[in-house]
């Protein structure tokens, strides 16, 4: 084992592959060889197989399993004494396509898309370690250098885990999309129903948009591809046919049953994860809130240094402008913003004095102000 081994990425022209192109080589400064046939300028099969000491499959879920067959066969042992990762959302087939080869294997998948941010910082990373060794402390460098949240399970328990965490709740949300379809042509359309939104129904169409917005083929197979799906679906529909049949039903009886049945849940939440969770709801409830004010500017400080987030809120002191939230985010170019709110009655004339030397003095860009 090396100790800043070359890494080579297969499906390195994919959405994960350059963001894992760029962690490996800017963030690690490693060599990083990537085949794609995606990208003509890719290097061939034969070149990482030679040389990448790990070898990372980030490719369409549904090849993966029979793709890595075939660099098995085509590394032909030359993999011993490697490590081979994959990153595919369901990890079973992958995980066990890997061990046919003779490398060291461990199967990642992170839960999310790729972030903004140069690392997985504050995101899930479920880690599948199948065959593990001299590889271990090169592997837990990796970990500690991506910054997530680690969980560890085997290939199978994973793949039962996605059904509830990503089959269940992207057929939900995707269920709930096409009701919302249906129904648009006679309410006026989303435009005509989010005027009335809660923040549940604010988050669920978020939800439902983010899903219908990232790549389909990973929600086709993290439907179809995954085992355990199928059953976790008819537990949901079961549920919610009982709902139907209650509500329909409409007597007491059927009230009485609906308490038992679907608000007793909240026993099997139990009391600290009910907890835990409604505060979680409230605390986006106010980041909801608080980013849909219109009285805000949103500035990027390009200086990041100790001190620079002061210096840009004495600004907003000199002018006599108070603040009423102030939340930091990511541009979709990936830089740190900070979101000012204003409270309510702020002077305009104060408050264009304090963003025109924001911008002036290069304290921050202004991205935009309200
Ligand atoms: N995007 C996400 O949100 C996300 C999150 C977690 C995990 N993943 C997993 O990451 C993997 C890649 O997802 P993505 O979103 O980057 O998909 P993508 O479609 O953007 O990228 C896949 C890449 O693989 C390439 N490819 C196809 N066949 C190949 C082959 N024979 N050899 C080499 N490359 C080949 C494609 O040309 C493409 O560039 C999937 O397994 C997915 O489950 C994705
Ligand atoms: O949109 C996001 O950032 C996601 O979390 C994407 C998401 C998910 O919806 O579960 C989708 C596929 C990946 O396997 C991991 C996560």
């Amino acid at each position: 084992m090396k100790p800043s081994p070359t890494i080579g990425i297969v499906g390195s022209a994919g959405t994960y592959g350059r963001w894992l192109r760029r962690f490996f080589s800017t963030h690690l400064g490693l060599r990083v060889l990537g085949h794609d046939p995606g990208d003509p300028d890719a290097d061939p099969p034969q070149a990482l197989l030679d040389q990448a000491d790990v070898l990372l499959f980030a490719t369409p879920i549904r090849v993966t399993a029979a793709l890595i067959d075939d660099y098995v066969r085509m590394s032909a042992g030359r993999e011993a004494g490697k490590l081979w990762l994959d990153i595919t959302s369901i990890k079973q087939g992958a995980v066990e396509a890997m061990l046919r080869s003779r490398a060291e294997v461990v199967g990642l998948h992170p839960m999310t898309a790729p972030p903004k941010a140069p690392t997985m910082k504050g995101r899930v990373l479920v880690v599948c370690e199948a065959r593990l060794d001299r590889w271990r402390p090169w592997l837990r460098s990796l970990l500690d250098a991506l910054e997530g949240e680690c969980v560890y399970a085997s290939a199978q328990r994973h793949d039962e885990m996605m059904a509830l965490v990503q089959a269940m709740v992207h057929a939900s949300h995707l269920a709930q999309a096409g009701v919302l379809e249906e129904y648009a042509a006679r309410l006026g359309g989303l435009e005509a129903i989010m005027p009335f939104r809660s923040a549940s129904f604010e988050l669920d169409v978020a939800i439902a948009a983010r899903i219908l917005s990232l790549n389909p083929a990973i929600y086709e197979e993290i439907q179809f591809g995954n085992t355990h799906a199928a059953e976790v679906l008819d537990r949901l529909l079961e549920r919610l046919a009982e709902l139907r049949d209650l509500v329909r039903r409409g007597d007491d009886e059927a009230r009485a049953r609906f308490r038992e049945r679907f608000l007793r849940s909240r026993e099997g939440f139990g009391a600290r994860a009910l907890a835990e969770g409604n505060y979680a709801y409230e605390r986006v409830g106010y980041l909801l809130a608080d980013l849909v004010g219109s009285r805000y500017t949103s500035v990027h400080l390009p200086d990041d240094r100790p001190g620079s987030l002061c210096t840009l809120l004495h600004v907003f002191e000199r002018h006599g402008v108070s603040l009423e939230s102030i939340h930091s985010s990511r541009t979709p170019g990936g830089e740190v913003h900070f979101r000012i709110g204003f409270v309510r009655g702020t002077d305009p004339a104060g408050l264009a004095a304090a963003v025109e030397e924001i911008g002036r003095s290069g304290i921050g860009r202004v991205l935009e102000s309200g």
